[in-house]
């Protein structure tokens, strides 16, 4: 894949661009065989298929542009070193429906007069704009803002967005006043009669509601899930816990089918994201013994494993970048089940945790590869104690 922006030097944020596509799963491929390699229960052969591959272009179903430049001409991208906006609307690796949304969200910055905000001045409103694409082309926009004036003028201007982007299912207007260097705040407040967005991720509708993780690359989430399900179901437990659960997608995967017997539960510190697995769940299963048997629990990971008893006979783990940590390993290390299904966005914390856990070898493990044109990677990998 070729990019104008890369090759002008404005944005580097694809380190991998211009490899071909095949050699870059290739060196994924090498990189996290050979991170894994003391942990393999087999030889690599018996333990590793084959990786996942991804479509190299239009895949990010999640597009974080920072707003920069001025209020008459707005930039929707990136900062750059001196922390002034650079436009990226013709980013390749975002995902069409997305980019065909950013000629209008900038047109409605001019006309809601949401000043960029200035990091080096520290002045101005509007932060960020985060757009999720959901079912069927339909968008989730949030408007990263730093007073309640920015709110009011989204909130006024909002029939005008809404039929420029008719796409636009869930619009809202985070706050995020301090002058810090993160994405969004901790109020949300949502402008449309929906709450949350549908997306179809393999074999299950999930809902989104806005401040819940959603993956990246929608095509490759699915396959994730439906792989790790395949997994699940030839261990066939009675009881899963899936760690880390997000908006449930691992959890109603390895549900099955509408009145099967496996209890899971599933567990995840972002209340939006529970409520969201809630919805899905409920969409998904009409009756009561279903509701019953999968249930969603808004609580710290370790924190929950510490209070149980005895643990599910399956637990699916899926952390942040940072990993278990050396807690949460020892912890299952010493009473968890005899299967762990670990799915990991950075391989080094994966092998790090896995030292911590000797008693589990990798039986079987997949190269996912959720980010195409970076280094970055999903691992999926079956864990048994040995
Ligand atoms: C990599 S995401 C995975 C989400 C989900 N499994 C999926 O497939 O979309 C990690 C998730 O862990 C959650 N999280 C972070 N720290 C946590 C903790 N200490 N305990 C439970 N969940 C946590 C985040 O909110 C996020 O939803």
């Amino acid at each position: 894949m070729q990019c104008d922006y890369f090759d002008a030097g404005v944005c580097r944020s694809c380190t991998l661009m211009g490899v071909p596509y095949a050699a870059q799963v290739a060196e994924k491929q090498a990189r996290v065989e050979s991170l894994l390699a003391p942990h393999l229960a087999g030889p690599t052969a018996s333990v590793w298929g084959p990786p996942v591959a991804s479509v190299e272009s239009g895949f990010r179903a999640k597009a974080k542009m920072v707003v920069g430049g001025t209020v008459g001409s707005p930039t929707l991208g990136i900062l750059d070193e001196q922390r002034r906006g650079v436009d990226l609307r013709h980013c390749g690796v975002i995902a069409p429906p997305i980019l065909d949304a950013l000629p209008a969200i900038a047109t409605f910055v001019t006309t809601a007069q949401l000043t960029p905000y200035d990091v080096p001045a520290r002045r101005g409103e509007l932060k960020n704009v985060i757009i999720t694409l959901g079912a069927e082309d339909s968008l989730m926009l949030r408007f990263i803002t730093r007073t309640a004036g920015g709110l009011a003028r989204v909130r006024r201007h909002l029939p005008s967005l809404l039929a420029a982007v008719p796409a636009a299912r869930v619009v809202t207007v985070n706050l995020l006043p301090e002058h810090k260097a993160v994405l969004e705040g901790v109020e949300e407040h949502v402008l449309t009669e929906a709450k949350a967005l549908p997306l179809l991720v393999g074999d299950v509708e999930l809902r989104a509601l806005p401040q819940s993780f959603v993956q990246t690359n929608t095509d490759v989430a699915g396959a994730l899930y439906r792989q790790a399900a395949a997994w699940v179901d030839e261990v066939a437990p009675a009881s899963v816990a899936d760690l880390y659960c997000g908006v449930g997608g691992f959890a109603l995967h390895a549900a099955g089918a509408a009145g099967a017997e496996r209890h899971v539960v599933g567990v995840e510190v972002s209340r939006d994201a529970v409520a969201s697995a809630e919805l899905a769940r409920d969409a998904r299963y009409g009756r009561d013994g279903d509701r019953a048997r999968i249930h969603f629990v808004a609580d710290d990971a370790l924190e929950w494993a510490r209070r149980e008893q005895a643990l599910p006979e399956l637990v699916i783990v899926n952390p942040p970048r940072r990993g278990l940590g050396q807690p949460l390993a020892t912890l299952l290390a010493e009473r968890g089940p005899e299967t762990v299904i670990y799915s990991s966005c950075n391989p080094d914390t994966l092998a790090r945790d896995l030292a911590a856990m000797p008693d589990y070898r990798v039986e079987r493990a997949r190269v996912v590869d959720m980010f195409p044109q970076t280094m970055h990677v999903e691992v999926l990998t079956l864990l048994r104690r040995a």
